[in-house]
């Protein structure tokens, strides 16, 4: 990774009339990093990244996305960043093929566009047009029609909405691929298991501030956190007890019921827990 980050935020404002969707974000995306925004709905994640991507322009703050000012940035920049919208996914007639021809010609070096397809798994699609694709197919598209320029930085908003397991699971091979290649993504996302599966860092937004930057692992001091041990006496009550020595707790069941525990789980915090807290829920 490349010292020089990808995305320098500090102190950026946003309001809409009176409402302040963006109150003074810091934020710094380390270039080839997959950095996951997550918050809750309102949050001003679209908000922040639209400002990004150059799509919307700030009231205040210094923004820098691969060393330029997206409110400034011209045709050069635009072919470095790539973007993934909230759901597009139909164009008219077009099949998939001509449309993914149509948008690598926007680009000065593009991937070729059947191996974008390929990528994406659209490739029994390519003379479909757009309109009979599902709703996930158009998703696929959307994210092919973002690759296609091999952009630096990939910014991908809500990417798997409508996506059935194996393709989610498909989506998440194509951006640790993405990443493996020097990629920087930035991704917004409800699935928290899509955050801790694929990003080095996620970001916390709450009420247009960012509130805690961490690894999945280490957000909200879940590493820290107790182990909770979960079991059932005999007669079926559930019991639990957070415990710093699990193990020994666990020997002490084994003696106390004879053998085998009754329902024994042991569980630390999943990042849903301490994500949840940490918005106040
Ligand atoms: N064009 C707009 N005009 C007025 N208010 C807006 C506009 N766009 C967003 N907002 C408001 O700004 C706040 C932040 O919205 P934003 O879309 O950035 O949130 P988000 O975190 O992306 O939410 P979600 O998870 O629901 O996509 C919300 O209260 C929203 O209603």
């Amino acid at each position: 990774m490349s010292d020089q980050p990808a995305i320098s935020v500090r102190g950026l404002r946003k309001s809409y009339g009176e409402h302040a969707a963006v109150a003074g974000l810091d934020l710094t995306v380390r270039t080839g990093e997959v950095f996951a925004l997550l918050g809750p709905n309102g949050a001003g994640k679209t908000t922040t990244v639209e400002i990004l991507e150059g799509y919307r322009r700030r009231d205040g703050g210094e923004v820098s996305v691969l060393g330029v000012d997206p409110d400034t940035a011209g045709r050069d920049w635009r072919s470095r960043v790539g973007i993934v919208l909230q759901g597009t996914g139909e164009f008219d007639d077009l099949t998939v093929g001509e449309v993914v021809d149509h948008f690598a010609a926007f680009y000065p070096a593009p991937e070729a566009p059947d191996r974008v397809i390929g990528r994406v798994g659209l490739t029994d699609k390519v003379n479909a047009r757009t309109h009979t694709l599902s709703g996930g197919q158009k998703r696929r598209l959307d994210v092919a029609l973002g690759i296609v320029g091999r952009p630096e930085l990939l910014f991908l908003d809500e990417p798997t909405t409508g996506f059935d397991p194996e393709a989610r699971r498909e989506f998440w091979e194509l951006i640790r691929d993405l990443s493996a290649g020097g990629t920087t993504i930035v991704l917004t996302t409800h699935y928290l298991d899509e955050a801790e599966s694929l990003a080095d860092r996620v970001g916390v937004i709450a009420a247009g501030q960012l509130v805690e930057v961490a690894t999945p692992a280490e957000l909200g001091n879940r590493q820290q956190a107790l182990p909770m041990v979960s079991w059932r006496t005999p007669d079926g009550t559930p019991q639990q007890a957070e415990s710093a020595t699990p193990t020994a707790l666990i020997a002490e069941l084994a003696g106390r019921y004879g053998g085998e525990v009754p329902g024994l789980t042991v569980t630390r915090p999943t990042l849903e827990d301490v994500y949840l807290r940490m918005i106040g829920q």
